[in-house]
């Protein structure tokens, strides 16, 4: 069946036709995402959820979402999306973080230049006939300080322009390297200087728990006198009453707004001030930039949802579409090898370690070791994944340890999976034949060659004569029909282990009679 991808915000009709020519069924339904609770009720039906910043993801929608993989925002900010609740529903949110990032530093420029001109209200004045040459006095830009608060995609954009512009560029960004400002041709300061010296502060942070109020009543009164503020960030960055006070008070001469704390805003502190420009979010609203965004997320949603591709996601690691066919059997290796391991542990788990070998430690271990820990957790979380397994992982306070080898002895590429309970270690090892199939390679220590079949018996016991014989009568008694044998033993006469491939469920009541028989240490069913 093809996925099917609900677009619940407006985007570009380019999507729709990606969508459609990749083989992915889409519903456009451009304003379903402004109603919470239609967009609750149907979101059930969606493998995929296509949105800009009208729809808002809450833990709510994501609770019906039963079907739901991918998230795919068409712009930057993913604020409108609840990542720890998409993250453990297992759900990948996904943006574009290029494609409208021209478009929104162009519009900081826009509203820098309207405000330092005043020609909103110019404009006003003008086509209502009134030709007030003496009421709009402006200022030069030319020689002016800019200080740019976020100096990331949109920031350095805006930076180029600026000095293009003939303006002195200052930046806080505590992830600005100072090879890059150098580059860039930007001085790297701290917040307190860049209010201290900036004739016109842009924003382009993105909304966090750190950024929030960057610029509150304190920050305004250490701006200098005069000093302009673009926000084409995030609402909520800049204390909204505080500016207004700051406006009133002739402190801030000017405001260009794109954002606000409550969009759409119909009503809003700064709405009315005569040096306000505010424009309604338009900042990546070019048809250049709708079309990028559109395309490219129609594109990544197919990816995933047709070939297990990951690209710019915030919750997960990226999976290139050439890299996805080559790690799916290893997916399913870490996986196998993490539900065995989890099928034979009852108590719980407090470190996890994997081990690459070979050709396998080249591969994106991250994404393997994700599988792993899915498998190992789904026993307990039947609805864990990739996605959320190490988030979850992390909660349970599991130690999480990758070791990378390059050089493996027999195989091509091994995986081994040691997993620590409160008083057990458990081992398990395996590898991916040339047939692309799994296979367990290794039992604490006890080499065995065993492919995983949907139903296993797993049978530990003392290497003792009789003992086939017995298990295979015991099996073929109760009419369980055996698929394949294999076995493994550390030593003659020591410990050994059996792995079943059986046709259909193994009942109960054939685990515990083999669990009786003579020499046998332990005995469980497992599925795969
Ligand atoms: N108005 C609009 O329509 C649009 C708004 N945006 C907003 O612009 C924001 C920035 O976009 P990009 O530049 O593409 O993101 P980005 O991730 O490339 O850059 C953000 C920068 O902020 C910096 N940063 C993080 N925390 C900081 C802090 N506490 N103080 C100072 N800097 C901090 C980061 O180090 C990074 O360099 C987005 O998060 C989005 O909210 C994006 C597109 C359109
Ligand atoms: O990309 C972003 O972060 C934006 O804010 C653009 O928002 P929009 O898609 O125009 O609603």
């Amino acid at each position: 069946m093809a996925p099917r991808v609900l677009i619940s915000d407006k985007l570009s009709p380019a999507a729709i036709q990606i969508f459609r020519d990749r083989g992915v069924e889409a519903d456009f339904q451009p304003d379903l995402g402004k109603d919470k609770e239609k967009l609750a009720a149907v979101i059930g039906d969606y493998d995929g959820l296509a949105i800009r910043s009208a729809t808002k993801v809450t833990p709510k929608i994501l609770a019906n979402a039963h079907r739901l993989k991918v998230i795919g925002r068409a712009g930057i900010g993913v604020d409108n999306v609840d990542i720890p609740a998409a993250t453990a529903k297992g759900v990948i949110v996904m943006n574009t973080p290029f494609g409208n990032s021209i478009t929104t530093a162009e519009h900081a420029i826009a509203l820098m230049f309207a405000v330092a001109r005043e020609i909103p209200a110019a404009d006003v004045s003008t086509q209502a006939g009134k030709w007030e040459k003496n009421r709009f006095m402006g200022v030069e830009i030319t020689s002016k300080t800019l200080g740019i608060i976020g100096c990331g995609n949109i920031g350095s954009i805006v930076a180029e322009r600026a000095i293009g512009l003939k303006m002195r560029v200052i930046a806080f960004d505590p992830f600005l390297s100072p090879e890059r400002a150098q580059d860039l041709g930007v001085e790297k300061v701290e917040l307190d200087e860049l209010f201290a010296r900036a004739d016109f502060i842009t924003l382009h942070t993105p909304l966090t728990e750190k950024t929030r109020n960057v610029i509150d009543r304190q920050a305004l009164f250490r701006m200098k006198k005069g000093v302009r503020i673009v926000n084409c960030a995030r609402g909520g960055l800049v204390d909204e009453v505080a500016l207004r006070e700051a406006l009133d008070a002739g402190h801030v001469a000017g405001a260009g707004f794109d954002v606000f704390v409550t969009e759409p805003a119909i009503e809003n502190p700064l709405f009315g001030h005569p040096a306000v420009v505010c424009t309604p979010h338009l900042g990546a609203a070019t048809s250049e930039a709708q079309e990028n965004v559109a395309l490219q997320v129609a594109e990544q949603m197919s990816d995933y949802l047709l070939r297990g591709a990951v690209s710019n996601a915030v919750n997960s690691p990226s999976i290139t579409a050439e890299e996805a066919p080559r790690l799916r059997p290893f997916v399913a290796l870490a996986e196998k090898l993490g539900s065995f391991a989890g099928q034979l542990t009852d108590s719980g788990v407090t470190a996890v370690r994997i081990e690459y070998e070979g050709l396998v430690a080249g591969m994106n271990t991250r994404a393997l070791t994700s599988a792993a820990v899915t498998g190992l957790l789904k026993p307990l979380l039947a609805d864990i994944n990739m996605v959320s397994a190490p988030v979850i992982a992390r909660e349970r306070g599991i130690a999480i340890e990758e070791v990378l080898r390059e050089d493996a002895d027999t195989y091509d590429s091994v995986v081994r999976l040691t997993v620590t309970t409160d008083g057990l270690t458990r081992h398990v090892a395996g590898t991916v034949y040339a047939d692309g199939k799994p296979r367990i390679i290794d039992i604490k220590g006890i080499e065995i060659e065993a492919a995983f079949g949907p139903s296993m018996l797993y049978v530990t016991n003392e290497d003792k004569p009789g003992y086939v014989g017995a298990l295979g009568a015991t099996l073929g008694a109760a009419g369980v029909n055996i698929a394949t044998f294999n076995l493994g033993r550390a030593a003659e006469g020591g410990d050994a282990i059996a792995i079943v491939q059986i046709d259909g469920d193994i009942p109960d009541a054939v685990v515990a009679q083999v669990q009786a028989l003579e020499h046998v240490k332990h005995a469980r069913a497992l599925r795969f």
